[in-house]
C-alpha cells in the first residue's frame, strides 16, 4: 500500500467552535471564495462560479457543509461521490503550519508556542543585539508584524541601500528574515537564519523563515522559491517517522521536509508553484515503491493567495489544482490511498493577513475505499491514526482511526 497525502495549504472549510479564541468566528476559506465567485466578485483571470468538479466528487462541498452548515455556493448538494469525506477540528493550541501538519501526522501540539505579540518594536532587544553581533550586521529593519509582500514594498529599497536585513513576524510563532538574493546574498541569508534559529530557541519560537527576494525596486520586488523554513522537530514520532523506521519510504515534495525538520523523511523533492508541485507528485507516484507515503504541500494557496487576501487568485488556484486531479486518480494503484487535506484556514476575505482557525477537509479515495461521510473529527490526528493502522504501525495516543484496513486490504468505516 502507498498513501498519497496532499496538503492544500490553508484550505479551511469553516470556523471551529474555538475560533473565537483567535478572532476567527465566521471565517470560511472555501465557503467565502465560492460565495465571491458566485457573486461575480472573483472574475480576475477566471470567471463565474467556482468550478472544482473533481474535488466535489471527493466530497469537499459536503465536508464544508458539515463543518459550516452551508454548502459552498455553486457546488452540488448531491455530487457523484467517489470517496469518504470528513471535516476535522484542530486540537493543537496554534493555527500554524507545523502544528497542522504534525497533528495530521498523528502528533498534536498541546503546549503553547512562544509568540512575538507586539505589533511594533516586536522583538526583544537582547535577541536583536545578539543577531547584530553574531552575524556582523550593520543593523536591521522592520522589527514589526507585517505581511511579507507589503513589507518589501516599504523597506526593500532601504534594505538594498543599507545591507540591513528585514526582520518581521505574524500571528504565528515565526521569526522571518527578508533579504535580497543579489545584494545581500542567499547563502548569507541562510547563514543568518541558522544563527537566528539558535537565538530564538529560548523564546520557544516554532520557525525561522528565510524570505529571499529579487527585483530592482519597490514596484518589482518578487519573493523567490528559495524560501527556507527552519522548524523545531515535532515533539513525538509522527506517522512519517514511524513508517520510515519500519523500513518504508517517505517522499517529501515541496515544503514537507522543512515543516517536519527533516525527521522521518527518506527522500526530498523540491518544487515551486502548483504546476511543478503536481508534476513532481505525479512523477513520484510512478517511481515510488510499495509501503510508502508521498506527501506534498501545495503552499501557493496559503502564501500567494490566502495571506495576500487574493480571492480570485485563490479560486484560480483551486480550479487549476482540480484540473490536475484526474491524472492523479488514474495513477493510483490497486491498493493506494489518496488523502487530500489542509493544515489550517487562511480566509482571503478575512481582515488582516493571518491564518484563520477552521475545520479542514479530509477527503479519502482509493479503489478499496468506501464512499460516504466520516463525520466531524475532533482532531486532525484521526488522519495519522488511520494511516498508522493501515501500515500496521504502533498506534498514537491521540486520535481514532476513521477507516480500518483488514489483513486482506479491505477498508471499512470505523
Ligand atoms: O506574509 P508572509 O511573509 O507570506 O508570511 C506568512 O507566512 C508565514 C508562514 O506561513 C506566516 O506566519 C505568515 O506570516
Ligand atoms: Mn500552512
Ligand atoms: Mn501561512
Amino acid at each position: 500500500m502507498r498513501v498519497i497525502f496532499l496538503i492544500m495549504d490553508s484550505l479551511g472549510i469553516g470556523a471551529t467552535p474555538d475560533a473565537h479564541r483567535f478572532g476567527d468566528q465566521g471565517a470560511n476559506t472555501l465557503g467565502h471564495i465560492a460565495a465571491w465567485c458566485a457573486e461575480g466578485k472573483a472574475d480576475v483571470g477566471r470567471q463565474g462560479p467556482l468550478r472544482i468538479p473533481h474535488l466535489e466528487q471527493l466530497g469537499i462541498g459536503l465536508a464544508c457543509q458539515a463543518a459550516s452548515g452551508a454548502l459552498p455556493a455553486g457546488l452540488s448538494a448531491s455530487p457523484a461521490l467517489i470517496g469518504a469525506y470528513a471535516a476535522a477540528r484542530e486540537q493543537s493550541s496554534g493555527k500554524d503550519t507545523p502544528s497542522g501538519h504534525w497533528e495530521l501526522a498523528g502528533v498534536p501540539v498541546l503546549s503553547d508556542w512562544g509568540y512575538f505579540d507586539k505589533p511594533t518594536d516586536t522583538f526583544p532587544p537582547a535577541l536583536l543585539d545578539a543577531l547584530v553581533k553574531r552575524a556582523g550586521l550593520p543593523g536591521y529593519l522592520g522589527n514589526c508584524h507585517a505581511s511579507g509582500t507589503t513589507i518589501l514594498e516599504e523597506l526593500g529599497e532601504a534594505h538594498m541601500a543599507t545591507g540591513k536585513p528585514i526582520f518581521y513576524t505574524s500571528a504565528d510563532s515565526v521569526f522571518q528574515i527578508a533579504c535580497h538574493e543579489d545584494t545581500f546574498g542567499l547563502d548569507r541569508l541562510y547563514a543568518l537564519c541558522e544563527i537566528a534559529r539558535e537565538e530564538v530557541d529560548r523564546y520557544n519560537i516554532c520557525r525561522v523563515i528565510a524570505r529571499p527576494f529579487v527585483g530592482q525596486d519597490a514596484k518589482h520586488f518578487k519573493r523567490t522559491g528559495n524560501r527556507h523554513d527552519l522548524a523545531v522537530p515535532p515533539p513525538a514520532p509522527t506517522v512519517l517517522q514511524k513508517l520510515a523506521e519500519a523500513g518504508g519510504q517517505v517522499v517529501s515534495i515541496g515544503k514537507i521536509a522543512d515543516i517536519f525538520a527533516q525527521v522521518g523523511i527518506t527522500q526530498t523533492i523540491k518544487a515551486t508553484g502548483l504546476d511543478a508541485l503536481w508534476d513532481a507528485t505525479l512523477a513520484a507516484m510512478q517511481q515510488t515503491p510499495d509501503h510508502s507515503i508521498i506527501m506534498t504541500n501545495f503552499v501557493d494557496f496559503d502564501q500567494n493567495y490566502g495571506h495576500r487576501r487574493d480571492v480570485a487568485g485563490y479560486a484560480n488556484g483551486l480550479e487549476y489544482f482540480d484540473s490536475r486531479l484526474p491524472a492523479c486518480l488514474t495513477s493510483l494503484r490497486e491498493d493506494d490511498v489518496l488523502i487530500l487535506s489542509a493544515d489550517h484556514g487562511c480566509d482571503p476575505t478575512w481582515p488582516g493577513s493571518d491564518h484563520t482557525r477552521e475545520h479542514v477537509p479530509v477527503l479519502i479515495h482509493g479503489k478499496q475505499i468506501p464512499t460516504g461521510s466520516l463525520g466531524i473529527r475532533n482532531t486532525f490526528a484521526d488522519v495519522g491514526q488511520s494511516i498508522a493502522q493501515w501500515f500496521d504501525l504502533a498506534p498514537f495516543t491521540d486520535g481514532h482511526a476513521m477507516l480500518m484496513r483488514s489483513q486482506t486490504g479491505h477498508f471499512q468505516i470505523a
